[in-house]
């Protein structure tokens, strides 16, 4: 049995995650941690890590930018393998998961479904050639009217994938300041808000006279959540370094 501890337990993430580990026989939740206190479930909820009880073999956080460092903290003094799905983390967040991942089990994933981790694999493969004969790579990403990080996590580690298999690669976030052409060596992001829309991340190549537009859609959370416990699963037990999405699916 994996025991696991939610942080952010009673979010969108936190609640979906709540109703499917329920049902699964080869995990439990031991305890959520979310700043109201308030339990939803059927395991208890504390304000923070300073009021836990319990100890559990892994933590799954799908909280905000702004609570991770108290995860941090908690990580480095109990070395809990963690698997982190909150995006938006800032420079200094990312240099202490680094950090935190030579002493402890760390998995990191802006995005936890199967299929957005397959777009990764075959981007890395049709990227080079795209790009050498002349194609532009633009991203579109589509996000509900609750979301507060932009561009998406996911949409950074699509750019990212990308910009590692070439040259000189920067991004565009915002094409209004300066009235200007693209510039050839530039991948553009850019994020629409609103509604219930759970995630869409579009990657456009577009060449002369031919486009490739290669689109994911998230219809439900679950994706999401299904990710994160096999994620959950594949970390508990594992010694310290840091692991991806990759190393679960294969
Ligand atoms: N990697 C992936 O596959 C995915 C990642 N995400 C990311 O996961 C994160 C959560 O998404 P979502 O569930 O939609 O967001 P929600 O806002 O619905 O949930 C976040 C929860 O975290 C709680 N929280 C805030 N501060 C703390 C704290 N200090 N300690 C513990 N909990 C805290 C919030 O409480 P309160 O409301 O009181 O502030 C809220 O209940 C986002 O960063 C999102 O981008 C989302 C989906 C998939
Ligand atoms: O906030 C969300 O909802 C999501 N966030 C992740 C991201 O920023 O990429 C993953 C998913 O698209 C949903």
């Amino acid at each position: 049995m994996v025991e696991v501890i939610l942080h952010g337990c009673n979010g969108r993430m936190g609640q979906m995650l709540s109703e499917l580990i329920s049902k699964d026989e080869e995990m439990k939740v031991v305890a959520g941690i979310e700043p109201s206190g308030e339990a939803k479930n059927d395991y208890p909820v504390y304000k923070s890590f300073d009021e836990l009880k319990e100890t559990a073999d892994v933590i799954i956080d799908f909280s905000t930018a702004s609570a991770i460092d108290g995860l941090l903290d908690y990580c480095e003094k109990t070395h809990t393998p963690l698997v982190l799905c909150s995006t938006g983390l800032s420079e200094a967040q990312l240099g202490r998961v680094e950090r935190l991942a030579k002493v402890s089990a760390v998995l990191v994933s802006a995005n936890m479904s199967l299929g957005i981790n397959v777009l990764l694999k075959l981007l890395k493969n049709v990227t080079k050639t795209l790009y050498e004969n002349g194609f532009d790579i633009e991203i579109v990403e589509k996000h509900h009217n609750q979301k507060l990080d932009a561009p998406s996590g996911t949409a950074l580690a699509l750019a990212d994938v990308m910009k590692d298999e070439l040259d000189d690669i920067s991004y565009n976030l915002d094409r209004s300041k300066v009235r200007k052409k693209r510039e050839r060596n530039e991948i553009g992001i850019s994020a629409v808000r609103g509604g219930t829309i759970v995630g869409e991340h579009e990657v456009i190549f577009a060449g002369t006279d031919e486009v490739i537009e290669i689109k994911h859609t998230a219809y439900s959370r679950a994706i999401f959540a299904k990710g994160a416990m096999s994620a959950a699963k594949f970390l508990s037990g594992k010694s310290a370094g840091k692991y991806s999405m990759s190393d679960v699916i294969g």
